[in-house]
């Protein structure tokens, strides 16, 4: 499926949330709403094109959630695609000693290893102004699965929900967070019952363990943006809609729900 053509910018209004342009409808199938989204994507020549774009939308969306209850809450993912818009946002003219930042996901490792998603946060984004803004890290140290579980409830308690951004980046292989495919916890991963905000989970490549909020966490949210580049990303998604298997892709999960737009960030 190719996507019509839509011109790059910031488009749609802001943080009111429902006036997405890929607004679901009541009735509408599941694979029509998520193939909507992604015809609605915002397209960009060149990746700091979609970082700049996508810092000025969460500079809005940021902005409107600290005026509305004097805190607001941004989740970032890791990974190499999120370094252009962290080092675009963390400048931005923010009241961002208000502002509340934790993680998608996180790689269970020291929390000054290379592959460390904090350390990646705190070397892009909280840095210049973003430096006055509250951090809160995922992982504190192996404590067992279950403990680093409650260590990662814990940080996320202490941002105001529902979040008022969340970014979520995206794998080849159509992981979000760091929800995997095959990986065995993947339905409590993907639940709609679970109460847990956080899940132990083995990705396919190192560093294995895993930490990642569950789906339902995620979409306690405000406004939710997926910030993918690359044409293998863009084809990773046609392909998760048209096979319409959250199992084997998923992102699936998070574009054929119902309770958050998503909004498509991509460039070639
Ligand atoms: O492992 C991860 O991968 C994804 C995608 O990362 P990228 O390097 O391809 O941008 C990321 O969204 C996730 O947060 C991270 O832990």
């Amino acid at each position: 499926m190719r996507p019509s053509p839509i011109p790059p910018g910031p488009g749609g209004p802001p943080p009111r949330v429902p006036c997405s342009p890929a607004r679901m409808r009541p009735g509408m199938k599941s694979a029509d709403q998520a193939g909507r989204i992604l015809a609605a994507a915002q397209r960009f020549p060149a990746p700091a094109r979609a970082a700049s774009a996508l810092a000025d939308r969460l500079t809005e969306v940021i902005d409107h959630g600290a005026r509305r209850r004097d805190r607001a809450s941004l989740l970032v993912p890791g990974g190499r695609t999120p370094v252009a818009l962290f080092e675009a946002l963390c400048s931005r003219d923010l009241q961002w000693d208000r502002v509340h930042v934790s993680l998608t996901d996180e790689r269970r490792v020291a929390a000054d290893d290379p592959a460390s998603n904090a350390a990646m946060v705190r070397a892009h984004l909280i840095q210049d102004r973003a430096a006055a803004a509250h951090f809160h890290p995922l992982y504190q140290g192996h404590t067992g699965d279950r403990g680093d579980e409650a260590a990662c409830s814990a940080a996320l308690g202490l941002l105001p929900r529902p979040f008022d951004a969340v970014v979520l980046g995206m794998g080849g292989d159509g992981h979000i967070a760091s929800i995997f495919p095959d990986d065995p916890a993947l339905p409590r991963a993907l639940s709609t019952t679970t109460e847990s905000r956080c899940v132990v989970t083995r990705a396919p490549d190192p560093p294995h363990d895993r930490l990642s909020l569950t789906l339902m966490t995620l979409l306690q949210s405000r406004w939710i943006a997926l910030h993918i580049n690359g044409a293998a990303k863009w084809a990773t998604l046609e392909q998760a809609i048209a096979t319409a298997d959250p199992q084997r892709y998923p992102v699936y999960a998070l574009l054929s729900q119902r309770r958050v737009p998503v909004h498509v960030y991509y460039s070639a």
